[in-house]
C-alpha cells in the first residue's frame, strides 16, 4: 500500500512539474519579445484558446471583452502560434495601410491546403507572384465593373424566380424559410456567374457544398500545437479531407470538361462561320480558359488553378455564404423594425410596377435609402467578422510594439464598426439614416478605417461590385412586392438578434 501511495504521489509530481515547466516556457516565450503588445495570461499547451469563446460565446465578441482589457492591439496564442487582435480602425490602418505589405500574406492550413488544392484559390493563396496575377485576372476579367454589369440579366431572372416561389408559397398559405430561400438565390446567380448553369438543385453537388463547408471550418489540432497533429489523422480527420477532396476534385473535372467540349464545339462552329460566343454570355470558366489559351499569365494556369480560382474560390469560399448571410441579417433588421420597413417600402414602391414585373437594376438607382440598410447591415453583421486572417512575412514596429514574423493578424471588424467613437449615434442600433448623413461619406473601398467589411489594402474583396448588385435587387425586391410579419407569434422587438440563431420568417403578401 505505502508503496501504491509513493508510485501516484511520484506520478503527480512529475505532473506537476510537467506542467510548471511548461507553463515557464510558453510564458518565457511570451515575454521573449521585449516589446510585445499586451497579452492575457495564457495556459501551458493551448495559449489562450481556453477564451476564444467559451459558452457559446462567438469568437469575435470573445475577443472584444478581451480587447477592453488589453488594448485594441493585444497579442494571443492560438496553441503555440502568436496572433495578433486588432481592434480599434486606428490599429486597422497601422496594419492594412502603413504596413499592408508586411501582412498581405495568409496562414497555412491543413484544410484549406488539402480542400484548396495546396493554396491555389486566391483567398488563402500565399502572397507572392502566383496572387498577385491572378488576383489581379480576377479583378480585371472576372470581377470588372462591365463583367459584373453582363450578369445583369442572371440577377433579374433569379431574383424574378424567387419572388414567383415566394408568391407561390404566398398561395398556398405557406410559410417562407428566408435563409434557404436566399442561399439558393445566390448560389444561383453565383454558380450561372461562374460555371454558365446552376448546378446547386444537383443533389451531389449540394451535399459535396454542405460537406466542405463543414471541414473546411474544422479544427486540425496540429496547425495551432504541431506536435499533437497525430491526433486529426487518429481521429479520422485528414482521410475525411482527403476523400472529400477527392470527390470535390472529381466533379470540378465533370465541369471544366463540359467547358473544354463547349469550347471547342464553339471554335468548330466559328471556323466553319456559323458563330461566336458573345463575351456577356461567357462565365468565369470560359474566362480563365481563355487565359491559359492565350498564354496571358507569366507562368501556366493548369486545369488545377482554373478549378480553384474559377470554381471553388467563387462558389463557396467568398460569394455565396456571404453574400445570403448579409441579405439574411439585413432582413431580420427590418423586420426587427418596422419603421425601417415602412421607410425601405416607401422609397422602392415609389415605383409603380405590375404585378407581374419585379424592379430591374435600372430602377435602383437613386434608392438611397435601400444602399443605407445594406450597409447599416454590413456594419452590424460583417459576414467575416474577424475578416480573413494574415499573416506577416517580416519583423514589424506597430504604435512601438514589436510584431515579428510569421504571426497571424486577426482584424474584429465586428467591433470596429460598433466602436462609440465612430458611430457616436447609438452604435448599437440599426440606423440606416446615418449612411445618409453624418457617415455618408464611408464606401465599401477600405479607406476609411472605421468601415470595413470588405477588408482593405492588397488583399481586399474584390467581389464589392458583385455582391452589392444582388443585395439590392433581391432585397428591393422582396420589400417591393410583400409585407414581412414573423411567424409563431413572436413580437419584432423580441426577435434574438445574437449571432448563429436560426430565422424562419413569415409574411403577408403587399396589399396593393
Ligand atoms: C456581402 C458579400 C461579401 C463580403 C462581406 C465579403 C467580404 C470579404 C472579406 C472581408 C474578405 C477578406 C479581406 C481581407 O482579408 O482584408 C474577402 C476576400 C475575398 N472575396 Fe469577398 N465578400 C463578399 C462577397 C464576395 C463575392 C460575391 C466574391 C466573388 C464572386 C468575393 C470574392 C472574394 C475574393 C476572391 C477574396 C480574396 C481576396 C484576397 O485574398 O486577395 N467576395 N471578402
Amino acid at each position: 500500500m505505502a508503496e501504491l501511495i509513493n508510485n501516484e504521489t511520484l506520478s503527480l509530481v512529475l505532473v506537476a512539474v510537467f506542467l510548471i515547466l511548461l507553463y515557464k516556457r510558453s510564458s518565457s516565450t511570451s515575454n521573449s519579445t521585449k516589446n510585445s503588445p499586451p497579452s492575457p495570461p495564457k495556459l501551458p499547451i493551448i495559449g489562450n484558446l481556453h477564451q476564444l469563446g467559451a459558452r457559446g460565446t462567438p469568437p469575435h465578441r470573445a475577443l472584444q471583452a478581451l480587447s477592453r482589457v488589453h488594448g485594441p492591439l493585444m497579442l494571443l496564442h492560438f496553441g503555440s502560434v502568436p496572433v495578433l487582435i486588432v481592434s480599434s480602425a486606428e490599429a486597422a490602418r497601422e496594419i492594412m495601410k502603413t504596413h499592408d505589405l508586411a501582412f498581405a500574406s495568409r496562414p497555412k492550413s491543413t484544410a484549406f491546403e488539402k480542400l484548396l488544392y495546396n493554396y491555389k484559390v486566391v483567398a488563402i493563396a500565399l502572397y507572392g507572384d502566383y496572387w498577385r496575377q491572378v488576383k489581379s485576372k480576377c479583378v480585371l476579367n472576372l470581377l470588372s465593373a462591365k463583367k459584373v454589369q453582363s450578369f445583369r440579366g442572371v440577377r433579374e431572372e433569379e431574383t424574378r424566380s424567387m419572388i414567383n416561389k415566394i408568391k407561390e408559397t404566398s398561395r398556398r398559405g405557406g410559410v417562407v424559410n428566408v435563409r434557404k430561400m436566399l442561399m439558393t438565390l445566390t448560389n444561383d446567380v453565383v454558380s450561372r456567374a461562374a460555371l454558365g448553369r446552376k448546378y446547386y438543385d444537383n443533389g451531389e453537388f449540394k451535399e459535396l457544398s454542405t460537406e466542405f463547408t463543414e471541414l473546411a471550418g474544422s479544427l486540425h489540432v496540429g496547425d495551432l500545437i504541431p506536435w499533437l497533429g497525430w491526433l486529426s489523422r487518429l481521429g479520422g480527420l485528414d482521410a475525411k479531407l482527403v476523400s472529400l477532396a477527392k470527390r470535390y476534385d472529381e466533379f470540378l473535372d465533370t465541369v471544366l470538361q463540359e467547358h473544354i467540349d463547349k469550347t471547342s464545339d464553339i471554335s468548330n462552329r466559328n471556323d466553319q462561320g456559323l458563330d461566336d460566343q458573345n463575351e456577356d454570355n461567357k462565365d468565369f470558366v470560359d474566362v480563365l480558359l481563355e487565359i491559359q489559351r492565350e498564354n496571358l499569365l507569366n507562368f501556366p494556369l493548369d486545369r488545377v488553378s482554373i478549378k480553384g480560382v474559377g470554381v471553388v474560390l467563387d462558389m463557396f469560399l467568398a460569394g455565396t455564404d456571404t453574400t445570403s448571410t448579409l441579405l439574411e441579417w439585413a432582413m431580420a433588421e427590418i423586420l426587427k423594425h418596422p419603421r425601417v420597413m415602412s421607410k425601405l417600402q416607401k422609397e422602392v414602391r415609389g415605383v409603380i410596377k405590375g404585378e407581374e414585373e419585379i424592379l430591374t437594376e435600372d430602377d435602383l438607382v437613386d434608392m438611397h435609402y435601400l444602399k443605407g440598410v445594406i450597409k447599416e447591415a454590413l456594419r452590424l453583421h460583417p459576414p467575416f467578422t474577424l475578416l480573413l486572417p494574415k499573416m506577416s512575412t517580416q519583423d514589424v514596429k506597430i504604435n512601438g510594439y514589436d510584431i515579428k514574423t510569421n504571426t497571424q493578424v486577426l482584424v474584429n471588424t465586428w467591433q470596429i464598426g460598433r466602436d462609440p467613437e465612430s458611430f457616436n449615434d447609438k452604435p448599437e442600433e440599426f440606423e440606416p439614416e446615418r449612411f445618409l448623413e453624418d457617415n455618408s461619406g464611408l464606401s465599401y473601398k477600405g479607406t476609411d478605417f472605421q468601415f470595413i467589411p470588405f477588408g482593405a489594402g492588397r488583399r481586399i474583396c474584390p467581389g464589392i461590385q458583385f455582391a452589392t448588385t444582388v443585395n439590392e435587387i433581391a432585397l428591393a425586391n422582396l420589400l417591393h412586392k410583400f409585407d414581412w410579419t414573423l411567424v409563431g407569434g413572436v413580437r419584432n422587438e423580441d426577435l434574438d438578434m445574437t449571432e448563429s440563431s436560426g430565422l424562419t420568417i413569415g409574411y403577408c403578401k403587399k396589399s396593393s
